[in-house]
């Protein structure tokens, strides 16, 4: 496992020690430890069926873990349920929205379920902090898909938890209004202090989202770290040289930090740590008149969950979104 400055253990929001899961013979989750500093935001990032859910499952106190331990803001997940449930919220894949209800007359369904008295005036501070002031009144059944998602996280602030989880929060959405989901969910994270943990298919929205990230495949954690640690670890960078002829690349290999030397017909790929301390030696090895033109491979989080999992992340997301729209059949119904 690859991992990149994990928090002490004891000094975490969430902290998951040695969890397992098992249902009937399929071992979810084996052995997962985890830490989560307060106030990040933290990514699980994984191909279908890697155990993403079931861990928010554990860490919500949906469902006890077969063996191991977990806790959120300081509270057991086993031995202590119910404080665990009053200090998270959850935003799920699901619609939980009533679309006959108005977008206040949601937010006190939610209040009552939590069991408060005293909501409206945070409730109206949440309206307005996600731009849906206006609009209390009106019946959820009107609202965009980015409307009711926003209202959806003003609903599991309104009991002010610690952590919010956020199962797979932007799927189905079109590329802007995920872009302005990225801008609320920071904001959220910065203005509430509160810790997200996310999980997504969208490799893009680990990146751009996430303090840290855990790829998690098979039940285990795979690689922790922030993106740009898991970019690093996992690959280098490639300069990819097309040739005007066949020069000769002895020089090459006398270089400090050069990993492999590949040639691809006209082409030539360099792996190297960083491009940008060795390109000029690159150059002048090969000769500047030898060279028609160079490209630079910077790391990412696509090549790093390729690495990983086996699994390119498209091939995940198509099946995902036949879940998703499976999922709002299902809570039509
Ligand atoms: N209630 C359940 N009963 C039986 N098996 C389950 C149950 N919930 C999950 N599983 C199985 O546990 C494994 C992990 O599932 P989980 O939903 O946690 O994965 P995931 O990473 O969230 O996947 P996805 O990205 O598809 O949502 C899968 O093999 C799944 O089929």
């Amino acid at each position: 496992m690859i991992t990149v400055n994990q928090p002490e253990e004891g000094t975490s929001t969430i902290s998951v020690r040695s969890v397992s899961k098992s249902y009937g013979d399929v071992r979810a989750l084996d052995s997962v430890s985890l830490e989560i500093r307060s106030g990040e935001i933290f990514g699980l990032l994984g191909p279908n069926g890697a155990g993403k859910t079931t861990l928010i499952k554990i860490l919500t106190a949906l469902v006890p873990p077969t063996s191991g331990e977990a806790f959120v803001a300081g509270y057991s997940v086993t031995r202590q349920p119910y404080e665990v449930k009053r200090r998270v919220g959850w935003v799920a894949a699901e619609v939980i929205l009533d679309d006959d209800l108005t977008a206040m007359e949601n937010l006190w369904l939610q209040a009552k379920l939590q069991n408060m008295s005293d909501w409206r005036g945070y409730a109206e501070e949440l309206l307005t902090f996600f731009g849906l002031r206006d609009r209390a009144d009106s019946k959820v059944k009107g609202f965009s898909t980015g409307m009711r998602k926003k209202l959806e996280i003003a609903l599991a602030l309104l009991h002010r938890p610690a952590v919010i989880f956020m199962d797979e929060p932007t799927i189905g959405l079109d590329p802007g209004t995920r872009r302005m989901l990225w801008d609320f969910i920071r904001n959220t994270n910065r203005e509430y202090g509160v810790t997200v943990l996310l999980t997504t298919h969208y490799i893009e929205e680990a990146d751009q989202l996430c303090d840290r990230i855990a790829i998690i495949n098979h039940g285990k954690i795979a690689a922790v770290g922030t993106p740009a640690e898991l970019k690093a670890t996992v690959e280098g960078e490639v300069i990819e040289v097309e040739m005007r002829n066949q020069a000769t690349l002895d020089g090459l290999d006398g270089l400090e930090g050069i990993r492999e030397v590949r040639r691809e017909g006209s082409k030539i790929l360099i792996s190297v740590p960083s491009s940008s301390d060795i390109l000029p030696a690159v150059i002048e090895s090969i000769g500047a008149s030898n060279i028609r033109r160079i490209s630079i491979h910077e790391p990412s989080l696509e090549s790093a969950f390729l690495k990983i999992t086996g699994k390119t992340i498209e091939e995940e997301e198509s099946v995902d979104i036949r879940k998703f729209y499976a999922n709002i059949r299902r809570a039509r119904r």
